[in-house]
């Protein structure tokens, strides 16, 4: 459905460097920190930067070929992008239908009422979570088969969060070839959604993994320098120095529990196995 491949940004203090694909049905997860290039690899995949290399194929097209229709069956939901904040939802209705020739009023109107969304207030006047769940009914009302979605649950309390991804599963519900990239700085808003992640440091991808994959076969080994130095390090991706030893990132962790029985391996939890690809040695 979407595919990225190599493609390069550079700043003057950043360098884009990155490949990545959206499967069709796919819910898909980009994480990275701050500042590691998400939104810049969204505005490429939209056409909203210019890149100095790499392609970027939507739909089986290169963006560049894509047509209005193409394009309505995107929906995007950007940090820094929406309506007038001094407009109600009952304003942007009319705009919506004018705007999309796919504009489904009634699915609209009915999600706006079904999350209790006030049709007559204007949308300064909302909190942040009522915000981005208007952004996040408006991408899917008009059609759309993909999702780009950069960070909707920034800033969002864990009862916004919660309802936000019911509403993404919901859109995922409706057509079993609808498909969502999503971006987040907080990896377990993701990992209950997306089939696969990926992870992205200073701007380029350093972990591809099936969600599954990652929360059964990664585990962290906690070990003093002794059992470090009698440790098989061939199935380690990272390792970290620490005050007690060594913290170890492996991704075949039944490989230590049944060789080294009396070693501590914690489950991998996908913070920690991104700390340990972003700042871990080896
Ligand atoms: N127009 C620009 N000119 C110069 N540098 C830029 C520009 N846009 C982004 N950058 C730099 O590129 C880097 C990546 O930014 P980007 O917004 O893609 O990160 P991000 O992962 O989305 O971070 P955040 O979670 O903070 O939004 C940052 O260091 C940023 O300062």
């Amino acid at each position: 459905m979407l595919e990225v491949k190599d493609i390069q940004k550079t700043y003057p203090k950043f360098k884009l460097d990155c490949s990545l694909e959206v499967k069709q049905g796919q819910v898909t997860g980009l994480i990275g920190q701050n500042g590691s290039g998400k939104s810049t690899t969204f505005k490429a995949i939209l056409g909203l930067i210019r890149i100095d290399g790499g392609s970027i194929m939507l739909f089986d097209k290169p963006i560049s070929q894509l047509t209005v229709a193409d394009k309505e069956d995107v929906g995007v939901v950007l940090a820094d992008s929406g309506f007038s904040v001094f407009l109600t939802i009952k304003d942007i209705t009319p705009v919506l239908s004018n705007l999309y020739s796919n504009f489904d009023k009634e699915f609209f109107s009915k999600q706006v009422d079904k999350f209790e969304l006030p049709w007559n207030k204007k949308i300064k006047e909302l909190s942040t979570g009522m915000k981005v769940k208007i952004k996040i009914l408006v991408a899917m009302s008009h059609g759309a088969k993909l999702l780009i979605l950069d960070e909707p649950t920034a800033g969002l309390d864990v009862v916004a969060r919660d309802e936000l991804l019911d509403i993404l599963r919901e859109f995922l519900e409706k057509d079993e070839d609808n498909s969502i990239l999503i971006s987040s700085h907080i990896s377990s808003d993701l990992e209950s959604l997306c089939d696969d992640l990926y992870m992205i440091n200073q701007g380029k991808i350093v972990l591809h993994e099936d969600t599954d994959v990652l929360l059964s076969e990664y585990g962290m080994l906690k070990v003093n320098e002794d059992q470090f130095a009698k440790l098989d390090k061939d199935y380690l991706l990272k390792v970290k120095k620490e005050s007690f030893g060594y913290s170890c990132l492996t991704n075949q962790k039944q490989f230590y529990l049944e060789n080294y029985p009396d070693l501590v391996v914690e489950n991998g939890n996908i913070d920690e196995v991104i700390t340990m690809m972003s700042r871990g040695d080896k």
